[in-house]
């Protein structure tokens, strides 16, 4: 496809994304200010930097950390741009990179140089009630037969979407609608086909995802292998880093349920063997969309058995952060991607393609929020 539509922005009053912006962004930071006794300069930059991208414009200093040469490039075209004029995937990027470079976690000489800043809001989550919940579920599904077994596992993988610490700064979830694409059967076609490459697994959020994620592996091991790709750094506020991994197989193992003790075990023994490989990419903070891969991770996904990626921000890379008619065919839209691609999100941001026309008259007369409510979830496959 190459007519695109126009990117989504953030200077439409009254929507979604400006909402991120106006709305959501000044809780972040105040969760921030509140998480950590951060010193003066790093409080005062983290103002400066709010108030900059709710009216200012993009500075010309380049942010340091890596991915270098990349922003320099883009700071080169945007700068002295008003914020207000930017793709929303673009500055919301740019406003994690901005973030972390306030908090100093560059900066080898800083006391506060690699400290997570989302760490608290992550850890919350990890000792929550909620996961333990979640935990009992997964021992109770022993019970079940093997094929539903692993579609439970695959649906959870698709509903831990919904605990993304981002999106709960201001909103609740108000309970699970509707999968209103559901390509699982493909999904698991895909997984017990002739592929020999891994099952690539593009992870979104830690705490609740990334466990429901990584039962969803511990399935899929024992017919493939797996990769985990995982962020370089702290991101969107909860985007999972290894860190994240190593913390909740932590909690696994420390969980009562014996059942998870032993998926503990088993996922701990697979990262030993290399059946489960644990990778990261600089390309997964950046604002570049899946169409722009780097020529490696192009490779890697070309000799993938299928890659999974999940959550609305991968979404929105893949699909193009644009203004898609919904009903555009999930295939036509995203026939440039190298290999098997599977989509799992639940909807939080405008954004959505391959919706049959019916139903999205539906749901936009019944829910007419469903888009960005994280209500309403998708599985979509190219294949
Ligand atoms: O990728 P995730 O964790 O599912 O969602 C990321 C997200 O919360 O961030 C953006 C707003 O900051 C939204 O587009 C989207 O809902």
């Amino acid at each position: 496809m190459d007519d695109l539509p126009p990117r989504i922005g953030i200077d439409r009053p009254g929507s979604f994304s400006r909402s991120v912006f106006q709305e959501r962004h000044p809780v972040l930071i105040a969760n921030l200010l509140d998480d950590f006794p951060y010193p003066p300069r790093i409080r005062a930059r983290l103002e400066a930097l709010l108030a900059e991208s709710r009216d200012g414009a993009v500075p010309t200093a380049v942010p340091p950390g890596p991915n270098a040469p990349f922003w320099e490039a883009q700071i080169a075209e945007c700068a002295g741009r008003p914020w207000r004029s930017l793709p929303f995937l673009w500055a919301e990027s740019y406003f994690y990179r901005r973030i972390l470079h306030a908090t100093e976690y560059f900066a080898p000489d800083s006391p506060w140089y690699g400290v997570d800043l989302f760490a608290p809001q992550k850890h919350a989550q990890l000792d929550g009630p909620e996961i333990l919940s979640d935990l009992d579920a997964y021992t109770a599904l022993a019970e079940r037969e093997p094929d539903e077994r692993r579609q439970a596992l695959l649906h959870a993988a698709l509903w831990g979407n919904q605990a993304d610490l981002g999106f709960r700064t201001i909103s609740a979830i108000a309970g699970q609608a509707d999968v209103v694409v559901d390509d699982s059967a493909a999904v698991w076609d895909l997984i017990d086909g002739p592929g020999e490459g891994p099952v690539i697994v593009v992870a979104d959020n830690a705490g609740r995802e990334i466990t429901a994620d990584l039962a969803l592996i511990d399935a899929i091991l024992e017919t493939a292998t797996v990769e985990l790709h995982l962020k370089p750094h702290p991101y969107f506020v909860s985007d999972a880093t290894g860190q994240d991994v190593l913390a909740t197989l932590a909690a696994l193992a420390a969980n009562p349920n014996k059942p998870v003790q032993a998926l503990a075990q088993r996922l701990r023994e697979a990262i030993r063997d290399e059946r489960l490989i644990l990778r990261t990419h600089g390309f997964y903070v950046l604002p570049s969309t899946y169409r722009h891969l780097p020529p490696d991770l192009a490779d890697d996904f070309r000799a993938a058995t299928l890659v999974i990626l999940k959550g609305d921000l991968n979404y929105r890379r893949l699909v193009g952060d644009r203004e898609w008619d919904a009903t555009a065919p999930f295939g036509e839209v995203v026939d440039y991607f190298p290999g098997d691609v599977a989509a799992l999100r639940t909807a939080k941001s405008d954004l959505a393609v391959g919706i049959p026309p019916a139903r999205l008259t539906e749901l936009e007369t019944g829910s007419p929020d469903w888009r960005i409510s994280g209500t309403h979830a998708m599985i979509q496959v190219l294949h």
